[in-house]
């Protein structure tokens, strides 16, 4: 018999809630129970819910079978005996008996309160579900969730039936239960004990046999199928000493996966029958789970088998690819790739350099695709590849043709056109042609670089041009050592792959401007580069093989040739281009630049008329310069200021919608426009229709006339005026004709006395002079004074007058000796009181016995001494042939004098003329 004990005092709450802390519990530890015992009441016992029965025996016997591992049950019961132990409510699930319950224990009071029991020699507690809260979901498990409820309302929320639960150990918080027998909650303690035993069976009856056959045997299909059921019965089966129908129907339930109140059910059911019947309908339902959980292995199974299949498939195939040569790798597609774009060269290529591709080759299929070497020797057979290994362009040898494609593009450089027609023949005659060196040298904008692209046209060459102004590294033009991170090929290897022919016109633009180089002197490396004797075996650092260079055409340009190193200059063939005349400007500028510009504007030649006087009237006063860029961008500003009238114009004629088109008369009639800011701006030809009575506003058809007179109202105010300064030279000046890169100039010397100096002669000289004019005015100075004293001995005034001699245009620096005779004449002008020839320029260098020497730039100085007006021109003897080399429209019109002595230059300056 058996009592449990209800809480009643408010001093239970805290090993209640210490009840809530228990956080887990093995399902299934089976552990069968004999028989089961009826709880009858309920009582507080110093705050712990405890339960008191009877019959558990005497302490001595509980405590040596509470230590024992396999719990025996105690058989020996004394009915009268009450035993006091702790009501320990389940959350998730009954404890049935003969199995085993390992739960976790929190709280440190419950935990002493079972160790207490324990040391009582009573080492049991009553373990019950406890009932789900009314109206949540049953199936639902209740984590760690005991509700917070005291004393009687936690016992009233027990279920009836519980387990008589043996406490086997504490080993910290985990406390071992093992579950023995069933108790069941009655009423009061002090009433008459009941027992209620499972309701009495029939051993042989045939249903129950039948029934208990069919859950052993469904049980044993779900062992067959379930590892899982397996292991559970064999730990539990270790346990079972008899093995009855009871014990079957428990072994099914507590090991099925049945949920908290199918579990309770079964232990409620006294009926052995019965139970197993909700045993048996568990377990079927236990086999249905497996069935389905076989069958979804199984899927999962041959999916992954699929899968792996297919991988380890295609793994073989790539293999045998491989091995059958029908798939390459990354390494030796990109082989192939060179392979093929070199085959349409490979009979060109010389051999040392398909040798090298090869070895290139073979030694990248061994690199590691992913590694700084793979890519250097991937980009060093790039550009080996690229390169057009004899690839040349069918060349022109035709002569004729070459002229006209050579005069379509320029005006006059006939020395420069000669060479190349000559270079042409020449070809033609061999059957092929050589390469060479030409230096196109002269000022700016005379058309050096153009010319070049011509050439190129003339020639059917393709062009490169590549400008070394301010040059300093040789690696430019001779690549970097592929060692270098980035390392490049130079510009001329570039050059070939970009042309893709072995035989270019290359122009190399202002080589004059080279710069002094601090890694190698780029001059030694562009003398390799040029030089025929070595060209054929050019060799750069990056490509590291020698290209053949011997058929490109090399074209050099340079302002000033005495700027290019030596060694260059000595290899190459220099064309100097001197610079225009006006009558060549007038021609250039008509025939090429408007053109040119007219087209880029989009105007039709009908829509415009400049006049030759207003181009005239550009070059003289605006555009004083050797070559025609100046004037080429005069030409386009008045071009644009033309467009811009003429779409104003054309806006405001436009007719408006409807209006019909007028047809267009022959007469034109002559009307002035006005730009917007009603300055008249140009004249417009416009073409009435021939109906007057129609609209003024009606179509018409614009031109713009630009004459000198209107021309400031397109380019501004002219920048220059005649370059005499003077109407009428006085005494003391002279003109005289200077060389400068950008062409020639006329240039003024003069000499004025500052002060009676009475036998100390001195010579001061200003206008920002260089050493080597310095010491010509002082020479200028000593010869003047002895011819003075030859031709008027009484004269002393070089000996009594302090001289100043200046060069006008202060702020441009000048040298050099070839203003030496025009300064002895403008001395000797100020010493005798005579004025020279207005219309006299003259040059040359002078020794002291006063012999005239060569100097340089006669076509410049003749083009600029007829641009400023003069006529007559004294050269030195020695410049006679560079003076009749010049072509007559040149030297029309001027009347030139050679000397060798200065008392030549006395006759003509200061002998009878009128002034
Ligand atoms: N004889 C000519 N006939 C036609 N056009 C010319 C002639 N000379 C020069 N030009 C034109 O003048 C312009 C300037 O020429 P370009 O640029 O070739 O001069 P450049 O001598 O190379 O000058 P730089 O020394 O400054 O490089 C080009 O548009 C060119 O077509």
């Amino acid at each position: 018999m058996l009592k449990l004990l209800s809480p009643s005092s408010p001093a239970a709450s805290p090993f209640l809630r210490a009840l809530g802390s228990i956080t887990g519990f093995t399902r299934r530890n089976p552990n069968l129970g004999r028989r089961a015992f009826f709880c009858s009441d309920a009582k507080n016992g110093d705050g712990v819910v405890e339960i008191e029965f009877k019959g558990l025996g005497n302490e001595s016997e509980a405590k040596s079978k509470s230590s024992s591992s396999s719990a025996i049950i105690p058989t020996n019961l004394n009915p009268e005996d009450y035993v006091k132990v702790l009501a320990l409510p389940l959350p998730h699930r009954p404890l049935f008996p003969g199995f085993y319950m390992p739960i976790y224990v929190k709280d440190p009071k419950l935990l002493a309160a079972l160790q207490e029991s324990r040391n009582r020699q009573v080492p049991y507690a009553g373990a019950f579900l406890v009932k789900d809260e009314p109206g949540t979901d049953p199936c639902s498990e209740m984590e760690n969730n005991i509700p917070d409820l005291k004393g009687k309302e936690l016992f009233d929320r027990l279920h009836e039936v519980g387990t008589l639960a043996q406490i086997s150990s504490i080993q910290g918080d985990q406390v071992v239960l093992i579950g023995h027998r069933r108790l069941h909650i009655t009423e009061m303690v002090d009433e008459d004990p009941v027992t209620v035993k499972e309701k009495p069976y029939d051993k042989d009856d045939d249903v129950i046999k039948a029934t208990s056959y069919e859950v052993i045997s469904t049980l044993r299909d779900v062992l067959e199928t379930s590892v899982l059921w397996r292991d559970h019965a064999q730990t539990y089966t270790q346990h079972i000493s008899d093995f009855d129908f009871t014990r079957i129907a428990d072994f099914g339930a507590a090991i099925s996966g049945a949920n908290k109140l199918q579990c309770q059910k079964v232990l409620e059911e006294l009926d052995v029958h019965e139970r197993l019947k909700l045993t048996l309908e568990l377990v079927k339902k236990e086999i249905e789970i497996s069935k389905i959980q076989a069958s979804l292995m199984k899927k999962m199974e041959e999916k992954m088998l699929s899968e792996q299949r297919r991988k380890l498939l295609n793994e073989q195939l790539k293999a045998i690819k491989k091995e059958l040569g029908l798939e390459a790798d990354d390494r030796t597609a990109l082989c192939e790739k060179f392979r093929e774009r070199l085959e349409p060269n490979r009979e060109k290529c010389p051999p040392n350099v398909l040798q090298v591709i090869e070895e290139e080759l073979s030694k990248m299929q061994l690199l590691d695709a992913s590694s700084s070497e793979f890519n250097i020797t991937r980009n060093y057979l790039d550009w080996l590849i690229s390169l057009p290994w004899g690839n040349y362009s069918d060349e022109n040898f035709d002569v004729l043709r070459a002229q006209k494609v050579l005069d379509e593009d320029h005006y006059g450089l006939t020395e420069v056109k000669e060479r190349i027609l000559e270079f042409i023949a020449v070809g033609k005659l061999r059957g092929m042609s050589e390469g060479k060196i030409i230096c196109l040298a002269g000022p700016p904008g005379v058309g050096k670089t153009s010319i070049g692209r011509s050439i190129a046209h003339a020639l059917n060459r393709n062009f490169f041009r590549f400008s070394v102004g301010g040059l300093t590294d040789a690696a430019e033009i001779k690549g970097h050592r592929r060692t270098y991170v980035g390392a490049m090929p130079g510009k001329m290897v570039q050059c070939l792959k970009t042309v893709g022919t072995a035989n270019p016109l290359v122009l190399i633009d202002e080589i004059d401007k080279l710069g002094r180089g601090h890694a190698g002197h780029p001059a030694s490396a562009l003398l390799e580069l040029l030089d025929p004797e070595q060209n054929a075996n050019f060799l750069d650092h990056y490509l590291d093989v020698p290209i053949d260079l011997s058929k490109v055409l090399f074209v050099c340009t340079a302002n000033v040739v005495h700027m290019i190193p030596t060694p260059l200059l000595d290899r190459m063939e220099v064309v100097s281009i001197a610079g225009y005349i006006t009558d060549e400007k007038i021609h250039i500028a008509r025939e090429y630049l408007e053109k040119t510009t007219r087209e880029a504007c989009g105007i039709e030649p009908e829509q415009v008329e400049v006049t030759d006087a207003a181009l005239l009237a550009l070059i003289e006063n605006y555009c004083r310069e050797a070559g025609v860029r100046n004037l080429q961008q005069h030409i386009e500003r008045i071009y644009r200021k033309i467009a811009l009238q003429l779409v104003r114009q054309g806006t405001a004629n436009e007719p408006a919608v409807g209006d019909p088109i007028q047809s267009l008369s022959d007469e034109p009639a002559v009307v002035e426009v006005a730009d917007s800011d009603e300055h008249v701006v140009g004249s417009k030809v416009r073409r009435d229709t021939g109906n007057s009575s129609q609209s003024e506003a009606t179509k018409t058809v614009e031109k713009v006339l630009v004459d000198s007179s209107n021309l400031p109202d397109f380019v501004g105010k002219p920048v220059f005026h005649a370059e005499h300064i003077y109407e009428q030279t006085p005494v003391g000046v002279v003109m005289g004709l200077a060389w400068t890169a950008m062409g020639g100039c006329p240039l003024y010397i003069e000499t004025t006395q500052v002060e009676e100096a009475h036998g100390k002669g001195a010579l001061q000289v200003t206008g920002q002079l260089g050493d080597v004019m310095r010491e010509s005015a002082h020479i200028a100075h000593t010869v003047a004074r002895s011819i003075l004293l030859d031709k008027e001995p009484d004269n002393t005034f070089f000996a009594d007058s302090k001289l100043h001699l200046h060069i006008p245009a202060g702020a441009i620096p000048k040298d050099g000796p070839s203003a030496g005779c025009t300064m002895i004449t403008s001395m000797l002008s100020l010493a005798m009181k005579k004025p020279v020839n207005k219309d006299l320029a003259m040059t040359g260098e002078v020794t002291l016995t006063g012999r005239i020497l060569p100097i340089g730039g006669v076509k410049e100085k003749t083009i600029a001494a007829r641009r400023g007006g003069v006529k007559t021109i004294i050269f030195p003897s020695a410049n006679k042939r560079d003076y009749e080399e010049l072509t007559p429209n040149v030297k029309e019109g001027l009347d030139v004098h050679f000397v060798d002595d200065y008392s030549q230059i006395f006759n003509l300056a200061f002998g009878d003329h009128e002034n």
